[in-house]
């Protein structure tokens, strides 16, 4: 099942550097190592915005609650999540 997620960071103005690096490096490994299992299809920063859209590739909603709820930064990010179907007029095969 495919599904289109927006997150939004929200650090805390007072976290130290040093801990928002730290956070941000394992969100990194986690996110690099959802996409090379293909469950992260896609990941685009929102230009101008610490934001991104991701499409996750997932069997169903409990697999992506719990990808998305182990994200290093998920007490610091706001999510919407809408789920995809193909589309009548996609000429790409593999969208399902
Ligand atoms: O930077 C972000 O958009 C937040 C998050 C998503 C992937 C990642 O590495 O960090």
């Amino acid at each position: 099942m495919l599904f289109k997620v927006e997150m939004k960071v929200n650090l805390p103005h007072d976290m130290p550097a040093e801990v928002a690096a730290e956070i941000k490096a394992r969100e990194k490994a986690y996110a690099q190592e959802l996409q090379t299992q293909g469950k992260w299809r896609h990941l685009w920063r929102v230009a101008g915005s610490y934001a991104n859209v991701s499409i996750f590739d997932v069997a169903d909603n409990a697999e992506l609650q719990d990808l998305i709820s182990n994200l290093p930064l998920f007490p610091y990010m706001d999510i919407q999540v809408a789920p995809l179907c193909r589309h009548p007029s996609s000429i790409h095969q593999d969208d399902r």
